[in-house]
C-alpha cells in the first residue's frame, strides 16, 4: 500500500521539477520509483530530508542539490506518522522532523503518501516527537511538560533512545522526546508553545504544509486536498 500510495505521487512529477525528498519506509518507495523514472530519462533534481534518504537517493543516480544551491522547491513528497481530515500531520517517527520541515516549507507543494492506517479522527495517538537541543535537554522537557499541562495535556515524555545507554541524535546531533499526550484537540495552540520554547528545535506537528495526502487502502489510492493546488 505504501508504494501505491508512492506510485500515485509520482504520476504529478514533471520534467524539471525540484522534488524535496522524504524519510521513512513510505518516503524511500517513491525514492525507489523516482529512481527508475530517472535511470530512464526523468530529469529532476531532488533534495533530501536526511542522510538515510541522501545515501539512497544518491545509489540510485538521482541528481541531488541542497536547499543553499536551490532554495526554492515545486514539490515534496514525504509520508507521515498520522494525518487528520485538515491534513494536519505528526512527523518525526523516523527521527528527519527538523530537515523534513524545513524541506516542506521551502516547497510549493507538499505530498503525504501513507497508508489508511495513519488516518486519525484527532491527532495524538503517535506520540509526538519533539526535537531538542542537547544543551539543557532536562530543563527543556520540564518546559514541554508544562507548556503541554497548560493545555490540559499530560502523558509521558520519554527520550529517544538508539541503544540502552546511548541517545538517539538527529541528523543535525539533537535529541527527541516522544511526547505521549493522546488526544491533542487544539494541535495549533500546542505548536505555537512548543515552538516559543528555548531549546525545542522544533516539533513534528505539521500545520498548513501538505497540499494533499495519497492514502493507499485496500481498495485504491484516495486523495485529501489538492493535487495542484499551490503548484503556480
Ligand atoms: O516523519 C517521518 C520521518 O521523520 C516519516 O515520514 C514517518 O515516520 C513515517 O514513516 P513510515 O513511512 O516509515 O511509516
Amino acid at each position: 500500500m505504501k508504494r501505491a500510495a508512492a506510485q500515485a505521487a509520482l504520476e504529478s512529477v514533471a520534467p524539471g521539477m525540484r522534488l524535496g525528498l522524504g524519510t521513512g519506509s513510505t518516503a524511500a518507495h517513491f525514492v525507489d520509483l523516482l529512481g527508475a523514472r530517472v535511470r530512464d530519462g526523468l530529469d529532476v533534481v531532488g533534495v533530501p530530508t536526511s542522510e538515510r534518504t541522501r545515501l539512497q537517493a544518491e545509489g540510485l543516480g538521482i541528481p541531488l542539490s541542497t536547499l543553499d544551491e536551490t532554495p526554492e522547491l515545486d514539490l515534496t513528497v514525504d509520508g507521515a506518522d498520522e494525518f487528520d481530515a485538515s491534513l494536519r500531520l505528526i512527523k518525526g517517527g523516523g527521527g528527519a522532523l527538523l530537515r523534513e520541515k524545513i524541506v516542506a516549507a521551502a516547497s510549493k507543494r507538499m505530498f503525504v503518501i501513507a497508508d489508511a492506517t495513519k488516518e486519525v479522527g484527532t491527532l495524538g495517538a503517535f506520540p509526538l516527537p519533539v526535537e531538542v537541543d542537547r544543551f539543557g535537554a532536562r530543563s527543556t522537557r520540564l518546559h514541554i511538560e508544562r507548556a503541554a499541562r497548560g493545555l490540559g495535556l499530560i502523558g509521558a515524555i520519554s527520550q529517544r533512545m538508539s541503544a540502552p545507554d546511548a541517545p538517539y541524535l538527529t541528523d543535525g546531533g539533537h535529541y527527541i522526546f516522544d511526547c505521549a499526550f493522546g488526544a491533542i484537540d487544539a494541535p495549533e495552540a500546542l505548536a505555537e508553545r512548543l515552538s516559543t520554547i528555548p531549546g525545542v528545535v522544533d516539533h513534528g506537528l505539521f500545520i498548513g504544509l501538505a497540499t494533499a495526502i495519497f492514502i493507499a487502502g485496500a481498495t485504491g489510492v484516495r486523495i485529501l486536498g489538492d493535487v495542484a493546488g499551490g503548484a503556480a
